[in-house]
C-alpha cells in the first residue's frame, strides 16, 4: 500500500476527486471552520466507520485502529479501491456493503498490518452470563436480546483507564435505546433491561464497565489513546461509575408496563365487541368504554385508561384517531349527525376472514406483483403523467426504511427518518423512486389507485394524499369525508370498488412476462433445512427485496376467546399470531393449519420457520388484522424463507422430535388447572401489579422493526405456574367485570357473582340493565 500511496500523493484520481468534492462542500457547509483537509479526513473516517460498523466490536476496533495508523494518502487510496467496487461506498447497503466490508477488513486486518500490533477488545464471558441471568429472571427471550446486546456493544464508547491499562467500553443507554427502539415504551424497557444487567453485575461483584475491556499492548498505549479519542469522541465525557455519589439504583426503576388489554383502544374494542351487531352510536360507545374502564381499574388496581378531568374527551379523541383501525365509522341515516362505530372485522368468523384474505391477496397479485416482479424495459422512456403508484398494502410504520423498495436505488433514506425522504409517505411504500427518473414532484403524492379503503389513508376527494402526520384535529375534519366515502362504498355493495389497477403508462414501461400469477408460482412448502423443524417455506423463484408476498392468514378473535376455545386445541398456539388487540387463529377446529392446497385459505406463510436474521419480515398492514409477509432482501430461488417471530415465543422445545413439539400447555394437567381458579390466589399475589408479567403489547422485532403480529408464546411447562395463576386471576377478574357490564350469559346466571358485587358495592350504583345477549 505504501508504494501506491506515494504515487497517489502527487495527484488524486478523477474519480476520487469527483466523489470527495461534493461531500467536502457539504461538510463545510454544515461544520463551519473546518479546513478542506479536516473535512476530507472526517469523510474518509465516517465512510469507513459506516461500512465497518455492523461488524463485531473487536473486528471493528481492530480495523479502525489500523485505519488510524496508516497515512492519509493510504486512506485515500483505500477509498479509491472502494470506489472501484461501488460509486457511492458511503451510501451502499445490503450485499454490496458486505463486499466493501470484506475488502476493508481484509486490507486492514492484523496480518496486513505493520508489526506494531493490533488492538483487541475483549468481551468478558461474564457479561453474557450476567445478561442470561437477567433474561432468566425476566422471562424474556434470548434471541431478541442477543441482537439487542450486539447492537448495544456497537454503540458503546471507550475510555482508557490508566491504572488498569485497559480501555473500558461504556454504554450510553439513552442513546442506544433511542436508536434501538423508536417508541417510548420500548425505550424504557431496553433501558430497564440494561439497568438490570448493571444491577446483576454489581450484585455479582463486577463493575459493569469492567465486563467489556480492550487490552492494549504497552507499546501502543499512546497511539491507541489518541485513536480512541478520535474514534470515540463521546468517550471523553462519560459518566463516572467510580463516583461514590453515583446511584445505580437510579436506573433500576421498572417501566410502567400495562397489561396488553389495558389501553383506550382495547376498552373501545371490548365495548364494541359486546354490543349488538358490534355497533354502537358514538356517544353510547364512549359511555360504555368509560364505564368499563372505571370498573376494571377499580377491580385490578390499574390506573384509568381514559384519564384527566374529562375522560370523555380522551375517549372521544381515541375514537376520532382510531389509531389501530379497529372501527369503521358510518351513518345509519345520512341526514342524521349521529356517527355509528362498527368493528372493522367480525370476530371469530372464518368467512369474514377468508373474504378479507382473498381480497388482499387479489390486490397484491394484481397490483403489487407487477410492480415488484416486473422488469423495467431498458429502452422505453416513460412519460410523466403525474401518477405515483403505491403498493396496495403498506406498513404502518416502515421498518424496512433503509432497505425498502423506494430507497433501494438511491440509498438516500436514513433509517431514522419517520417517512421516506422522497415521497414523504408513511403509510404506503411508494415505489416511485425505484422506477427511477420518471416523476419529479412528489411532495404531495397523487394516488391513482390504492386498494386500501380511504379510511386508512389520508386521501381527499381529489385523490391527493395529505402526507402530514395525522392529528386529532385534522382527523376530525377528515372524518365527515371518510364517513361519506365509506357509506358510498358500503351502499354500492361492490367489494372491488377500490380494487387496484395500474396506469397504462406504468405497465407499458415494465416487462411483465415473468410476473407470477399465484402463490404457487412464488413459494413452496417442503422439509425445512433446519433439522427437526418440520416443514419450511422456500422461494420458487428469485424474489426482489421489498415485495409483499402475501399475508399471514388467521381468523381474528379476542385473546380471551382464543384462550377459551383454541389455546389447547392441537397446534393452534404454534400457528396463531398476535396482532395488536386480536389473535389471528390460523388453524381449523382440530388445531391444524389449513393445508388443503386448493382451498381458499391455504396460507403457505404458516410454514415459515424462524431465524432472527431471516430474509422475511412480518409487517403491519394498513388494514386491520393485515400481517404482510414481506421480503427483507433479495431472495434467491431455492432459499428457505425465515422470519423473526418476535419476543413472545417459547422456543425451548423446538428442534426436538415431532411428538415432543406438542408441548403440553400449563394448565393441561388437573393440578395446574386448579391454580387458575381465584380461590388459589393469595391476597399477596393479588396485590402484585399485573404489569410485571404481562408482555408489552406493541412488539418490535430485533431490527427495531415493527412486528405486525407476534407468534404467540406456547405456554411453557417450566414457566412458574404462579405467574400463570396471577395472570389467570387478573384475567378472570377482567372477564367478570366485562360480563357484568355487558351481560353475558354467565353473568346473568351468576346473580351473586363477586364481580356483580363490585359493580354494586364499589360504585354504589345499581347493576346496569342487561343488554341483549348476542349469539354467535
Ligand atoms: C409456524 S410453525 C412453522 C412451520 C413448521 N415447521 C411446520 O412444519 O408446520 C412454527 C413451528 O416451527 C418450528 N420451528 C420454527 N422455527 C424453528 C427453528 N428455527 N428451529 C426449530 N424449529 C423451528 C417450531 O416447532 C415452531 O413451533
Amino acid at each position: 500500500m505504501s508504494g501506491n500511496s506515494r504515487k497517489k500523493k502527487v495527484e488524486l484520481s478523477g474519480t476520487l476527486k469527483q466523489w470527495l468534492e461534493p461531500r467536502i462542500r457539504l461538510k463545510l457547509r454544515h461544520q463551519k471552520g473546518l479546513t478542506n483537509e479536516q473535512a476530507r479526513v472526517d469523510i474518509i473516517k465516517d465512510t469507513c466507520i459506516k461500512i465497518l460498523s455492523p461488524l463485531p466490536l473487536n473486528v471493528f476496533a481492530s480495523a479502525i485502529s489500523r485505519l488510524a495508523q496508516i497515512e492519509e494518502m493510504d486512506r485515500l487510496y483505500l477509498i479509491e479501491r472502494l470506489l472501484n467496487i461501488t460509486p457511492n461506498p458511503d451510501m451502499v447497503s445490503g450485499e454490496r456493503a458486505n463486499d466493501l466490508r470484506e475488502f476493508l477488513v481484509a486490507t486492514l486486518s492484523p496480518s496486513n498490518a505493520d508489526a506494531s500490533g493490533a488492538t483487541t477488545i475483549e468481551i468478558e464471558p461474564n457479561l453474557m452470563e450476567v445478561a442470561k441471568s437477567v433474561l432468566q429472571q425476566s422471562h424474556r427471550d434470548w434471541i431478541g436480546t442477543r441482537e439487542a446486546l450486539s447492537t448495544f456493544l456497537k454503540e458503546c464508547t471507550a475510555k482508557f483507564n490508566t491504572e488498569k491499562k485497559v480501555f473500558m467500553v461504556y454504554p450510553h443507554l439513552s442513546d442506544i435505546s433511542r436508536k434501538l427502539f423508536l417508541e417510548k415504551e420500548q425505550r424504557t424497557s431496553v433501558e430497564y433491561f440494561f439497568a438490570c444487567i448493571q444491577n446483576v453485575a454489581n450484585s455479582m461483584g463486577y463493575k459493569f464497565k469492567d465486563l467489556i475491556r480492550i487490552e492494549v499492548p504497552t507499546r501502543d498505549q499512546d497511539k491507541i489513546q489518541k485513536l480512541m479519542s478520535e474514534f470515540f469522541p463521546k468517550g471523553i465525557k462519560l459518566e463516572d461509575d467510580e463516583d461514590p455519589n453515583y446511584n445505580h439504583k437510579r436506573r433500576i426503576r421498572p417501566p410502567l408496563l400495562r397489561p396488553r388489554w389495558h389501553n383506550q383502544q382495547h376498552m373501545m374494542l371490548l365495548a364494541l365487541q359486546n354490543s349488538p351487531d358490534y355497533t354502537l352510536a358514538r356517544g353510547d360507545l364512549i359511555d360504555a368504554a368509560i364505564s368499563l374502564d372505571e370498573k376494571l381499574s377499580a377491580v385490578t388496581g390499574l390506573p384509568r385508561c381514559f384519564t384527566g378531568q374529562t375522560p370523555r374527551n380522551s375517549a372521544s379523541a381515541c375514537l376520532t384517531t382510531n389509531a389501530d383501525k379497529y372501527f369503521t365509522v358510518f351513518k345509519k341515516d345520512p341526514n342524521s349527525h349521529i356517527n355509528y362505530y362498527k368493528l372493522s372485522f367480525i370476530p371469530n368468523d372464518l368467512d369474514d376472514a377468508i373474504n378479507h384474505y382473498m381480497r388482499w391477496m387479489n390486490d397484491i397479485i394484481e397490483h403489487d406483483w407487477p410492480l415488484c416482479f416486473g422488469k423495467q424495459k431498458k429502452l422505453k422512456t416513460v412519460q410523466n403523467s403525474g401518477h405515483i403508484v403505491m403498493l396496495s398494502v403498506g406498513a404502518v410504520s416502515n421498518p424496512l426504511h433503509s432497505r425498502c423498495r423506494r430507497c433501494v436505488a438511491e440509498s438516500s433514506c436514513d433509517t431514522k427518518l419517520p417517512a421516506c425522504g422522497k415521497c414523504k409517505s408513511r403509510g404506503h411504500l411508494c415505489i416511485y423512486p425505484f422506477r427511477a427518473g420518471v416523476y419529479e414532484k412528489t411532495e404531495r403524492v397523487k394516488v391513482k389507485c390504492s386498494a386500501s379503503p380511504t379510511s386508512q389513508t389520508n386521501q381527499n376527494q381529489n385523490g391527493v394524499v395529505d402526507t402530514r402526520p395525522a392529528t386529532a384535529t385534522r382527523n376530525k375534519k377528515k372524518l365527515q369525508q371518510q364517513i361519506a366515502e365509506q357509506q358510498k362504498r358500503m351502499e354500492s355493495g361492490d367489494p372491488d370498488v377500490c380494487r387496484a389497477s395500474l396506469p397504462d403508462e406504468i405497465l407499458d414501461g415494465l416487462d411483465l412476462s415473468n410476473v407470477p400469477k399465484s402463490l404457487d408460482d412464488v413459494v413452496e412448502v417442503r422439509t425445512s433445512t433446519i433439522p427437526n423443524a418440520g416443514n419450511g417455506l422456500f422461494a420458487k423463484r428469485n424474489l426482489p427485496i421489498g415485495t409483499p408476498l402475501g399475508f399471514y392468514f388467521g381468523v381474528p378473535m379476542m385473546e380471551d376467546e382464543f384462550d377459551e376455545r383454541k389455546d389447547k386445541v392441537g397446534k393452534a398456539s404454534h400457528y396463531s399470531m398476535r396482532y395488536k388487540h386480536t389473535i389471528l387463529d390460523a388453524t381449523d377446529e382440530k388445531g391444524e393449519p389449513f393445508t388443503k392446497r386448493d382451498g381458499p385459505i391455504f396460507c403457505p406463510f404458516h410454514f415459515m420457520n424462524e431465524d432472527p436474521f431471516g430474509n422475511m419480515v412480518f409487517l403491519e398492514g394498513s388494514e386491520v388484522n393485515q400481517v404482510i409477509c414481506w421480503t427483507k432482501r433479495d431472495i434467491k430461488k431455492g432459499e428457505e424463507l425465515f422470519v423473526y417471530y418476535g419476543g413472545d415465543v417459547d422456543r425451548e422445545h423446538w428442534g426436538q422430535a415431532e411428538n415432543s413439539e406438542q408441548v403440553a400447555c400449563v394448565g393441561d394437567s388437573e393440578e395446574e388447572e386448579m391454580e387458575f381458579s381465584d380461590e388459589n390466589v393469595t391476597d399477596e399475589e393479588d396485590d402484585e401489579p399485573i404489569d410485571k408479567y404481562e408482555e408489552n403489547g406493541n412488539a418490535k422485532n430485533i431490527d427495531g422493526n415493527k412486528v405486525a403480529g407476534k407468534k404467540r408464546k406456547t405456554p411453557n411447562k417450566k414457566q412458574t405456574s404462579k405467574k400463570r395463576t396471577k395472570r389467570a386471576a387478573s384475567s378472570n377478574k377482567r372477564k367478570k367485570v366485562i360480563e357484568s357490564e355487558f351481560g353475558s350469559e354467565e353473568s346473568l346466571v351468576a346473580a351473586d357473582d363477586e364481580s356483580m358485587d363490585y359493580s354494586v358495592n364499589m360504585y354504589d350504583t345499581p347493576p346496569k340493565k342487561k343488554k341483549a345477549v348476542k349469539k354467535r
